[in-house]
């Protein structure tokens, strides 16, 4: 499918690095380096503003490489643009690590994903079906 995309940024458009990747990298668009401090959090622009169809989101997600070797990660993960949106798209990165973080101008800082959602109506009932799991949760499974 074609997403219509304004490129504001010093960048190439993100591309799926692999034939089948879900997520296409996101590049921080900089005027210079930014570094973040442990525990500090900084939007972070991609110059990037995009026009998805009705019933599809953008999932704004971490990399993996990134999250290990560094403990960067996305703070508002999986951060959502909605398809009304008409902003530039930014990446809300964490430094969860005990050493400062310099991002790059240019570096793959997220992921982002394109996906259908549904939106809901509401049918308010009195009553929910049984099942076998009932209210059970948080760890509720596989005891005797
Ligand atoms: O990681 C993100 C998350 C959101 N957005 C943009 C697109 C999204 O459509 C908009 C609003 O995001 P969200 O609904 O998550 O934020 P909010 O705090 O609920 O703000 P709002 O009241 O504007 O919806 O911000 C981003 O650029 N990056
Ligand atoms: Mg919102």
């Amino acid at each position: 499918m074609q997403i219509k995309v304004i490129n504001n940024s010093k960048h190439d458009l993100p591309q799926y690095q692999t034939e089948l990747s879900a997520g296409l990298d996101l590049r921080a668009n900089l005027d210079e380096p930014v570094t973040l401090l442990p525990l500090e959090r900084k939007l972070i622009g991609t110059g990037l503003f995009i026009e998805l169809p009705a019933g599809y989101e953008a999932q704004i997600r971490p990399r993996s490489g990134l999250a290990f070797k560094h403990g960067l990660t996305v703070l508002n993960t999986p951060g959502t643009i909605d398809a009304d949106y008409r902003g530039e798209i930014k990446v809300l990165l964490v430094n969860l690590s005990n050493e400062p973080f310099t991002v790059a101008n240019g570096e793959r800082v997220a992921q982002m994903v394109v996906a259908k959602h549904e939106q809901i109506k509401w049918q308010l009932s009195e009553l929910l079906s049984e099942t076998e799991r009932g209210t059970g949760g948080y760890g509720s499974t596989g005891k005797k």
